[in-house]
């Protein structure tokens, strides 16, 4: 199962490359103690870059993190359309994460220091998780850059990732930041008393030679994962009849996807998936999940086509069950209707040796 970590070294540049992922059954149910199944896709990755150096220094990026502008009008457009936060700040907190979580357990860290800088194409808050490839990129920077990778258990790492988000107020799940930092296709069990008892979710590698082709559609606009959450997580705190049920049959869909996939049941993996969505709506409601995201998946659907969000929304995941000529149809519904399709290409598993001991630990 394991690949070559995608890292590289020039001669004491440390280099990480993660890849965008996307929810193919059960998400949101992560944020509610749910199942998911979840993989990586080589279409988009993040990379972060770490140089030894005198100071610590974060470096903002020169596009995500624009402090100079042509005018008022350049300005009040941009913060309209991509908020006032780039990657500076998510770079900070997994430092923060890191170095408590090295701190409460023992784990010494030299006191060299280092230059953080990133880079992605992973387009900005469309639901492919571009937030947390950030965040997983800097901490396998920090975790080789220390040498600490093999003190550092495989299973915890999506939580540290998930701790630098809330730190900042997003409210998010694990099911990114388990795909992320295993790559290749998971399925991920959040029981209550699991996470309770151990800390983290069961995450069960599956063969990602099992999917069928799969489409992604998304669109240029972005969606904050934290306000589309917000609701619905107040009315599942309040323990909100309607939500709690329906965030229990989406669970549900994910465990019934494990043994369809297995089986290679693609018909019922294009049930499961547009009941997924269908339950989604009814949970979040048309105006949170937004008009052009719902178009996304009423394209596909209009085609016959199986069609869910990848994340919170901005894009949406796609299995054309009667293949190529259902394909072409697809992609002339997408090119009229102005979104962005292209094949979906899945990473397999990157976990290295030192990764696959911490495991057995
Ligand atoms: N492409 C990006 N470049 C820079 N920062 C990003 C990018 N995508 C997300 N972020 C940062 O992560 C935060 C949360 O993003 P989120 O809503 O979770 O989007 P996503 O669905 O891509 O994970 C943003 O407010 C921003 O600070
Ligand atoms: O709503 C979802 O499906 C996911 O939303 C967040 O992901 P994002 O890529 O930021 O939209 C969240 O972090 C995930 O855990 C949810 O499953
Ligand atoms: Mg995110």
């Amino acid at each position: 199962m394991a690949e070559e970590s995608p890292s590289s070294r020039k001669s004491n540049e440390i280099e990480h490359k993660v890849y965008a992922r996307a929810g193919l059954l059960g998400n949101p149910s992560d944020v509610y103690y749910g199942r998911t199944i979840s993989f990586s896709l080589a279409n988009f990755w993040a990379t972060v870059r770490l140089q030894p150096s005198h100071h610590l220094v974060i470096t903002p990026h020169p596009t995500h993190d624009l402090v100079q502008f042509s005018g008022l009008d350049h300005l009040v457009n941009r913060l309209q359309s991509e908020g006032y936060y780039g990657g500076v700040r998510l770079l900070m907190s997994i430092c923060k994460v890191f170095y408590n979580y090295c701190n409460e357990n023992n784990i010494e860290l030299s006191k060299e220091n280092f230059t953080l800088s990133y880079d992605t194409n992973i387009p900005r808050q469309t639901g492919l998780s571009g937030s947390s490839a950030i965040v997983c990129a800097a901490l396998n920077c920090l975790l080789d850059f220390y040498k600490v990778r093999h003190l550092v258990k495989v299973e915890i790492r999506p939580d540290l990732i998930l701790s630098a988000e809330k730190e900042l107020g997003i409210i998010a799940g694990l099911q990114d930041r388990v795909a992320q930092v295993y790559g290749g296709l998971v399925y991920m069990d959040f029981n209550k008393d699991h996470m309770e008892k151990l800390g983290h979710g069961v995450y069960t590698p599956m063969d990602t030679s099992l999917l069928p082709p799969l489409q992604l559609i998304y669109a240029e606009n972005p969606s904050d994962s934290g306000k589309v959450h917000s609701t619905v997580r107040k009315r599942w705190l309040e323990g909100d009849e309607f939500i709690v049920s329906s965030m229990a049959e989406v669970a549900d869909l994910a465990l019934q996807g494990q043994t369809a996939i297995l089986e290679k049941d693609y018909s019922k993996l294009a049930d499961l998936m547009n009941r997924n969505f269908d339950l989604r709506r009814s949970m979040f409601g048309d105006d949170a999940l937004g008009s052009l995201n719902i178009e996304m998946v009423e394209v596909a659907r209009r085609v016959g086509a199986a069609s869910k969000f990848t994340g919170s929304g901005g894009a949406v995941v796609v299995f054309c069950p009667d293949g190529p000529p259902q394909v072409k149809l697809l992609e002339d519904a997408c090119k009229e209707a102005g979104f962005v399709i292209q094949p979906l290409k899945v990473v397999p598993s990157y976990l290295n040796e030192d990764d696959l001991k911490t495991l057995l630990g």
